[in-house]
This record gives C-alpha cells, structure tokens and sequence, in this order.
C-alpha cells in the first residue's frame, strides 16, 4: 500500500480523470471503465476516479496511480448518494482505492462524515470530502477531512444551477481558507482547469468532457442546432 503522505504528492498540481460511464450507457462496463482508465493515464493523469467496487479492483489492478473510489447509490430516505455507508468505504479499501471520497455535505445522511473519515482511516485510506458548500467544506476540513472536493456544488437543492460553468469562487473561497481543494464538476476545458489551479486548487477532476461520449456529442449536437446557431 502507497503511502498516504506519497499519495498526496503524486496527486499535487495534477489532473485526475473521471472514468464514470452514464448508468445504462453501452460504456457501462468494467472492461470498458479499465481500457478509460488506462487511456487516461497514458495521457498524463495523476489519479483516477472511479465509481463501484468491481471497477475500483479492475482498474486497481493494472494501473499504479492511485484511484480515488467511490460508490453511488439511490438512497430513499437521503439525498446523499456519494458513499453513504461505511461498508461502502471499506469495501473500496478492500478492493485497492487509495483514496476514498463521500459526500460530505450537511444533509440528512445515513452515516455521520466522522464515521465515514474514521472508516477511511481504518482502510488505510485518504479521507476526500465531496462538497457543495464552503460551509460542509469548513465542516469537513476540521473533521480532519484530507481532501475537499467541490464536486458537489450545483448538485444539491441549496446550490442548484443552471450554469454550465465550474464554481470557480467557492474554490477560491475554500483555497483561501486553507483546504486542500480537489476542484471538480462541470470542468470541461484545459483553459478552466488551469484558471481552477490558479485560484489555488490542490488539483483537478474532469470526468464528463473526457470520459462521457455522451455527454460530450450532445454539447456539440446542440451548439450546432439550427437555434443556436
Ligand atoms: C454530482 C456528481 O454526482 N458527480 C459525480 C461524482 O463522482 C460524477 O458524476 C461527475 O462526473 C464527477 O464529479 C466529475 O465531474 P464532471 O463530469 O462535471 O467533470
């Protein structure tokens, strides 16, 4: 097992890659989630995000950049859905992530952040806090959080957006204060992964404008409609 202080390093100033296929997409499958990954780091990524056990042992074993792991599920009595359970954590440990990211945010959740971070830490893990708001942020980060992702900004009722655009300001904010910030969603140009590091992410995730097919033709579909043209 990498050594976590290691893991951090290699992660510093560097580009994780997302390798999530939309649920029911004709990519959602491990084998096609392990050749994602791979093409992702023989591109220069530092770590990979990767969600579901399976995936997480698949891809674990054939790439030696760390993976951050997570699990998604439909809960009916939350709205978190990044991690819930502490099984979850330590299934991911189990299956070779090195560092494991959850929801952190300051909602009705099954499992408190502390339980999950003391999950994490059980596994032998990197402790990474998906966020949408400086205030889970603050949270999480004096919970002993060793990551802040903004992931979740835009994604929850309180932060809900119609911009296409990352949050650029709450990673500034969050950067200010001190946390290591993780900047992520909605990154889908080189120009705003660099302005991210410039308002002092630690690094960069960018799932869908790389690893979503999807996703990335129907941007292209609609800027070519005869309405936007
Ligand atoms: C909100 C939520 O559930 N985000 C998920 C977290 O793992 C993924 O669906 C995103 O793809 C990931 O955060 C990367 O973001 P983007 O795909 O925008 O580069």
């Amino acid at each position: 097992m990498m050594l976590n202080s290691t893991v951090l390093k290699q992660i510093e100033s560097g580009l994780v890659v997302s390798c999530q296929s939309l649920p029911g997409s004709a990519m959602d499958r491990t084998d096609i989630v392990v050749a994602m990954a791979q093409a992702a780091v023989a591109g220069g990524a530092c770590a990979l995000r990767v969600e579901g056990v399976d995936n997480v042992r698949a891809v674990t074993a054939v790439v030696t950049v760390p993976v951050i792991g997570i699990v998604k599920r439909d809960l009916t009595d939350s709205p978190v859905r990044i991690t819930p359970w502490i099984q979850d954590v330590l299934d991911l440990g189990g299956a070779g992530a090195a560092i494991i990211a959850f929801d952190a945010t300051l909602r009705t959740r099954p499992e408190s952040c502390s339980r999950l971070l003391g999950a994490c830490r059980t596994a032998g893990c990197i402790a990474m806090a998906d966020c949408a708001t400086e205030a889970d942020a603050v949270s999480a980060w004096s919970l002993g959080c060793d990551l802040i992702g903004t992931t979740l900004s835009g994604y929850t009722a309180e932060t809900a957006t119609d911009s296409d655009n990352p949050d650029f300001a709450l990673i500034a904010r969050l950067a200010k204060l001190g946390c290591r910030v993780v900047a992520e969603g909605r990154i889908r140009t080189p120009q705003q992964a660099a302005l991210a590091m410039r308002q002092g992410a630690f690094c960069v995730t960018v799932g869908s404008a790389i690893t979503r097919i999807e996703h990335i033709t129907e941007w292209f579909t609609h800027a070519i409609s005869k309405e936007h043209l």
